[in-house]
């Protein structure tokens, strides 16, 4: 029973660190576009061009309702957040630029961690 002791309380320890660092990344000046979903009814295209929109509050939705698996799963969808910004916008946009600013800086803060 030690070993299943072990898995379930490494899945917790591997919440926790996503819990923080979904933290860390919502008070980044630069997180404002991805607070909360894109709006498609007022940004026009970006129902047909972005298939698998995510953002922030839905990463925090899903930890809390224990949709992700592992640290991995919730670093895939938070690099989707980046990856669909890079697609919809200009990289020298306000937003572009902001999306490249955070991707940094998540990247920077994962190896902190490690
Ligand atoms: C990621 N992305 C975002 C937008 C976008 O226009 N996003 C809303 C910006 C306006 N939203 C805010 O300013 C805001 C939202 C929540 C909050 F707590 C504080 C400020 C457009 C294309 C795109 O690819």
């Amino acid at each position: 029973c030690y070993k299943i002791a072990q898995i379930s309380k490494d899945d917790n320890s591997q919440l926790a660190v996503c819990r923080v660092l979904l933290a860390e990344l919502e008070a980044h000046k630069d997180a404002w576009p991805f607070l909360t979903p894109v709006n498609h009814k007022v940004i026009l295209g970006y129902r047909k061009v972005i298939k698998r929109p995510m953002d922030f509050s839905t990463i925090k939705r899903k930890l809390n309702n224990n949709l992700y698996f592992n640290l991995d799963t919730f670093i895939a969808d938070v690099n989707l957040v980046f990856d669909n910004c890079e697609k919809f916008n200009e990289d020298d946009s306000d937003i572009g630029q902001a999306g490249h600013n955070m991707r940094k800086f998540f990247h920077e803060l994962l190896h902190l961690k490690k």
